[in-house]
């Protein structure tokens, strides 16, 4: 089954442009979708969820029009909000065993057998009694995949799943999802790179409601071989560099302000090669797309 976005626009009745033509076409696997803050992933998200509606473009899943089917999505969907709110006093169990009344496992045994195995699968089994109000952040997460999970969907949406997590959740959570992405389309919406790097074979970086690159993070990568700079400058002077060059980011390195350029050739005295990363990628594709932008606004 393939998830295929055709021309999908949205602009929110305050007049913002939330997603602009966007094309995609997602095979089975884990499908990484990266941008910033405010890029439009929640918007495709909730789209694609069919928890809002588009103002024009297709999305087909398999042989189900989205947009027109809502219901026959519904059945194959699972959904892990940006928000995902628990009832404090209820346990994993029993808010696990009520979800799946709602999702129509109506048979006691079966529903039983389910919401084990899932408690199981997302190692929530020791606190499966516990009220969920004393879950930590990543139990919380892993919970909202358990649900997720119910009715053994083709589809699944998670939408920013790692903010806030410690690395060792991140880790166990990221585990969670390579096990569950093998047989189905999951779409992991972030604005971590590495999530993406560490998960998919299939991505799309996004920013302000367009798509300005998809496909494979290695070839992505390989792509801009050559094409990245390294320099440590003075803080003092970052602003010059940055007038003068494609910097696509800097940070701070032992005290030292180490600045990445984007360049086809070399930029100069004190810029070393460095091998890319899809951090370098998704940076420079950005402030690529930044640049062409701006230059058209000015005309
Ligand atoms: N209901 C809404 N009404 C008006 N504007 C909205 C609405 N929802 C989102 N937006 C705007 O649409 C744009 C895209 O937002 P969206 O939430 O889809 O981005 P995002 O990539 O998910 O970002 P974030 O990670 O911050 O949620 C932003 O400018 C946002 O302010």
């Amino acid at each position: 089954m393939e998830l295929v976005i055709d021309h999908l626009s949205k602009t929110y009745p305050n007049g913002t442009k939330a997603l602009n033509s966007v094309s995609l076409r997602i095979a089975p696997g884990m499908f990484g979708l990266l941008g910033p803050n405010g890029a439009g992933k929640s918007s495709l998200m909730r789209t694609i969820s069919t928890l809002q509606e588009a103002n024009s473009g297709t999305i087909q899943l398999g042989d189900i029009n989205v947009l027109q089917e809502p219901e026959r999505v519904r059945q194959v969907l699972g959904y892990l909000p940006q928000e995902f709110g628990v009832y404090p006093k209820v346990t994993a169990s029993e808010l696990l065993e009520h979800f799946a009344v709602l999702k129509g496992i109506s048979h006691k045994g079966e529903r039983r057998q389910v919401v084990d195995a899932l408690l199981h699968q997302t190692n929530l089994w020791e606190a499966r009694n516990k009220n969920l109000g004393g879950y930590s952040g990543g139990m919380k997460q892993r919970f909202g995949i358990a649900q997720a999970l119910l009715g053994n969907p083709k589809l699944i949406i998670v939408d920013e799943p790692t903010a806030g997590l410690d690395p060792t959740e991140r880790n166990r959570f990221h585990n969670l999802l390579a096990e569950i992405g093998e047989d189905r389309i999951v779409i992991l919406s972030t604005h971590i790179v590495s999530d993406v790097s560490d998960l998919c074979r299939q991505f799309a970086i996004i920013n302000k409601g367009r798509v300005l690159y998809t496909g494979d993070p290695l070839v992505a990568i390989e792509e801009m071989r050559g094409q990245i700079w390294r320099r440590s400058v003075a803080k003092a002077e970052l602003a010059q560099y940055q007038q003068q060059f494609s910097v696509i980011s800097s940070r701070l390195f032992a005290g030292q302000t180490i600045i990445h350029v984007h360049s086809l050739a070399q930029p100069g005295n004190g810029f070393e090669s460095v091998e890319p990363t899809l951090e370098d990628v998704y940076f420079a594709r950005i402030h690529t797309a930044e640049k062409v932008a701006t230059a058209l606004a000015k005309g």
